[in-house]
């Protein structure tokens, strides 16, 4: 222990992150993320709210009966049945907690609860009594806690301490709060309410306003030492706070979050997985601390900056959430550095005028394609070391394909530094493609291989075009790729075209040359 104060991590990804449309999870699911929640170091999981069905009282009893370390809650309402219930439930855990709600806010008063204060004062005295019958461990909630005037709040308060309340949780039930005065209401309750301090206090916050992880930790500012959270962010409307994003931030920012929790975040990342998958709630991309690209980077200041020193733009490492490393993605914002540092990842070492061609080419292809694969740069790189030198380039192609015919091709090529244009008909916009080349530079050659496969999946795939030629017993294979498959036909025809010129020209062949 490091000697700052604990802060209780309570993961309610089984209740209120259940509760997000959609999001129901079978028994087996509801296991598995328990059993990873247990293994992280989460303090107390929220299995279920046990009235709710007898599927998730048997889960919840389940849970119970197979978690390690953790604490067991059931949720219920400020009802006897309800509690009676949960108590059923988590009765099989080796420590169970009973957690009771009622709200409290005029308006959930008037019209959900359609009780006076004093009636719901007389609920909370007999429910949380009740409860504390049945367990030691009883939290009670004021639902609606942020929008309750903070006299009748701390009436309330008062009342389930005194009824025997060990933890007592100000929800921010509509996320409608603000951190200053999320954090005021704690510190208000603390300061008023007599004998507050024999009770954790406790935040639960949601997200209608993106509000809720910065809420959670404005409320342990205020006093508060146990913080409700969900794997991914998951639960009602908008969602809780994210348990990873809370402990992530106070392990970071630890100078001025003095608090620690037993969370080990190596887990939050599996954890994320695994709630996605079961939720089939997708975790975008950007999410903090779980999201695809959290530690990923792809323009080319920041790049050049994590190859230099990670921490120009990092301020956790990866591996400490469990991610294996920091991914730098090749795109249209990568720069030279990060380009040179991924061919020497995949191995090649090219000269520096290749390396500029290379770069170029990279540079076009990532403006027309949205991801580059390594096969991408393969395929590149290959393409530029096997055509270094060649006297006849593929310098533009414009061709008219579809059903109304005749296919043309218009095609412009450099031939020994001179550039010529010719536009051809064809079977097909290939055959168009590769007559007009013939119009250029006219030859004998025939076509003995024509061969095409996409480098990588996706509609904006790279095509490998392998062309092989043959003329009097000679042969010679060119490749081309490119996202457009007759651009690739014609730098693979051409390639190969190269390549049987320089073998025919050699001094006992005469029988091909560029005119
Ligand atoms: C902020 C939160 O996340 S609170 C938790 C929300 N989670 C859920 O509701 C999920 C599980 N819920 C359920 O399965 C059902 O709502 C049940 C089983 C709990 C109740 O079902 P039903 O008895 O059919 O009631 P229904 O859901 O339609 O209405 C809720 C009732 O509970 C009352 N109620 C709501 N909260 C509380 C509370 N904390 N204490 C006492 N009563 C409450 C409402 O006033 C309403 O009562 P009424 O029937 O007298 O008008
Ligand atoms: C039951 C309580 C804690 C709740 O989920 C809320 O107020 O959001």
């Amino acid at each position: 222990m490091s000697g700052q104060d604990h802060v209780v991590i309570f993961d309610t990804t089984l209740r209120d992150g259940e509760q997000s449309p959609g999001a129901s999870m079978t028994l087996e699911e509801k296991l598995q993320v328990a059993e990873i929640l247990d293994d992280m170091g989460v303090d107390i999981i929220e299995a279920g709210f046990p009235i709710a069905s007898n599927g998730d009282f048997e889960a919840v009893c389940e849970i119970a009966k197979r978690a390690d370390k953790a604490v067991i809650a059931g949720l219920a309402r400020a009802i006897n049945a309800d509690i009676d219930r949960a108590g059923d439930a988590v009765r099989h855990a080796r420590r169970g907690r009973i957690h009771t709600f009622v709200s409290t806010s005029p308006i959930h008063l008037e019209f959900q609860m359609k009780k006076t204060e004093e009636e719901v004062l007389e609920i909370i005295t007999s429910t949380v009594t009740r409860a504390r019958n049945l367990i030691d461990d009883v939290e009670w909630s004021a639902m609606d806690a942020t929008r309750t005037p903070i006299e009748y709040l701390s009436r309330c308060v008062e009342a389930a301490i005194r009824a025997g309340a060990t933890t007592i949780n100000l929800p921010d039930t509509v996320g409608y709060a603000t951190p200053d005065e999320y954090r005021a209401m704690f510190e208000a309750i603390r300061n008023t309410v007599p004998d507050a301090d024999k009770a954790i206090f406790s935040v639960h916050c949601h997200n209608d306003l993106g509000l809720a992880v910065a809420n959670s930790l404005a409320g342990v500012a205020g006093g508060a030492r146990q913080i409700e959270c969900t794997i991914n962010g998951l639960g009602e409307r908008a969602g809780n706070a994210a348990l990873e994003e809370v402990v992530m931030a106070l392990r970071t920012r630890s100078d001025v979050l003095p608090y620690e929790c037993s969370v080990d975040p190596k887990f939050v990342t599996r954890a994320s997985k695994l709630v996605s998958a079961v939720s089939g709630f997708p975790v975008q991309y950007n999410k903090a601390i779980v999201g695809k690209n959290a530690f990923a980077h792809e323009s080319g200041i920041h790049q050049d900056g994590m190859l230099k020193n990670a921490e120009t733009y990092e301020i956790m490492r990866p591996e400490d959430v469990g991610v294996k490393e920091t991914s730098l993605v090749m795109g249209k914002h990568s720069g030279r550095h990060a380009f040179r540092q991924k061919l020497e990842e995949l191995g090649y070492e090219i000269g520096d005028n290749a390396f500029e061609e290379a770069f170029r080419r990279f540079k076009e292809l990532a403006d027309r394609k949205k991801h580059i694969y390594d096969e991408d740069i393969e395929a590149l790189v290959e393409n530029e070391i096997a055509t270094q030198g060649e006297q006849i380039k593929v310098i533009a192609l414009t061709v008219i394909a579809g059903t109304g015919g005749p296919q043309k091709a218009i095609l412009t090529m450099d031939v020994n530094g001179r550039h010529e244009t010719r536009e051809c008909s064809g079977d097909g916009p290939v055959d168009a493609t590769f007559n007009a080349i013939k119009e250029i530079l006219p030859h004998e050659a025939n076509l003995s291989l024509y061969q095409v496969h996409a480098v990588t999946e996706g509609t904006d795939a790279q095509a490998e075009v392998s062309v092989r030629l043959e003329q009097n017993g000679r042969m010679a294979t060119g490749k081309g790729a490119d996202t457009d498959t007759l651009v690739a036909s014609a730098r693979a025809y051409v390639s190969a075209l190269n390549r049987l010129m320089a073998r025919q020209n050699r001094p006992d062949h005469h029988e091909l040359r560029a005119v």
